[in-house]
């Protein structure tokens, strides 16, 4: 194989409690994630020298140099393959940049995450002959849920990581207010740093039951990235004005999401969001849900 493509789904943190803080600073979490079909579009092609081209509607905010994601992830993958004397040849990627980025999705994570995928291919490499998780939690807290990229619970300061088998789709709208927040000042933001563990109740059911559960649980960030960036408060009640299921702020902000009761509702929303906020990023997309679960009833 000489080419190959891979999409970096972002992720939506359905409900993301803080419950400790580690010796490090790190802090441990316990969130509920799933992936949407949006995402980033990375290519892969084995070529005479190294190289990475940005395009994509977010390509200016980037820099295609060594403190891009993907480029510290072609670099770790290289290094643990030629430790084992496996080849890691020079490779040409294009990433295609759809996701805003600093804003709670994962974008950059996800985009690591692809890449880590795509060259294991590319390079014709064994799982069993690299540390993959090992790799991806060197790289962020974010990329080892990105690698899975499926409906999960994360624990620890993200990498420990349980599958999901009973999400079922959820036709959701992301909508984020193009203002970067910065993931460590949030955290800095927040005062209590020992909240209740996320307690989930069955989440096997139909989606009005999944809302129900998800009801009952928090984003811990939304309040202290609520006072970095006020605008989130904003995007909360512009969704909410849409009628969603529930509306809540994903990961570290300021993206938010609604949950509608299905793709229609979802389509409509956005194209109202997108009409009343025109400088804002807004995205009706479905999250993938575990192969097999349903969201009927
Ligand atoms: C909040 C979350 C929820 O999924 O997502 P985002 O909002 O970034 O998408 C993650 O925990 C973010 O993961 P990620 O963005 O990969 O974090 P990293 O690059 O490893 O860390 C950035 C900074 O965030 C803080 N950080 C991150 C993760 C964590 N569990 N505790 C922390 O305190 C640290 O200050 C760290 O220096
Ligand atoms: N390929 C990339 N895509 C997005 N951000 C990247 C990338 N490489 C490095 N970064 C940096 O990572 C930080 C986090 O970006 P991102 O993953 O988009 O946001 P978040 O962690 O809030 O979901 C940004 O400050 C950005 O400068």
């Amino acid at each position: 194989m000489d080419e190959t493509v891979e999409t970096a789904r972002a992720k939506i943190n359905l409900a993301l409690h803080v419950t400790g803080r580690r010796a490090d600073g790190y802090h441990l979490i316990e969130s509920l994630v799933a992936f949407t079909e949006l995402g980033d579009v990375l290519t892969f092609r084995t070529s005479n020298h190294d190289s990475l081209s940005i395009s994509g509607v977010f390509a200016g905010e980037l820099a295609a140099n060594e403190d891009n994601l993907v480029f510290k992830a072609r670099s770790s993958l290289r290094r643990a393959a030629e430790k084992r004397g496996l080849p890691a040849p020079r490779t040409a990627i294009g990433l295609e940049k759809n996701l805003p980025v600093a804003s709670g999705i994962g974008g950059g994570s996800a985009d690591a995450a692809a890449c880590l995928r795509g060259l294991m291919r590319l390079w014709d490499l064994s799982p069993d002959d690299i540390d993959l998780p090992a790799i991806a939690a060197g790289l962020g807290a974010d990329v080892p849920m990105c690698l899975v990229s499926r409906p999960l619970i994360a624990r620890g300061a993200g990498e420990n990581i349980t599958a999901i088998d009973t999400l079922p789709v959820l036709p959701v709208v992301l909508v984020n207010p193009l203002e970067a927040v910065a993931t460590a000042d949030v955290f800095a933001e927040l005062t209590n740093k020992n909240n209740d563990v996320l307690d989930l109740p069955d989440i096997s059911g139909d989606l009005n039951g999944i809302v129900a559960a998800l009801a009952a649980t928090r984003n811990d960030l939304q309040l202290p990235a609520a006072h970095i960036a006020p605008v989130v408060d904003e995007v909360l009640a512009a969704l909410g004005a849409c009628h969603p299921l529930l509306a809540r702020m994903s990961g570290s902000g300021a993206t938010c999401f609604g949950i509608f009761h299905d793709p229609v509702e979802a389509r409509l929303a956005g194209e109202l969001l997108r009409d009343r906020y025109p400088h804002w990023w807004v995205r009706s997309t479905m999250t993938g849900g575990t192969p097999g679960a349903t969201g009927d009833g």
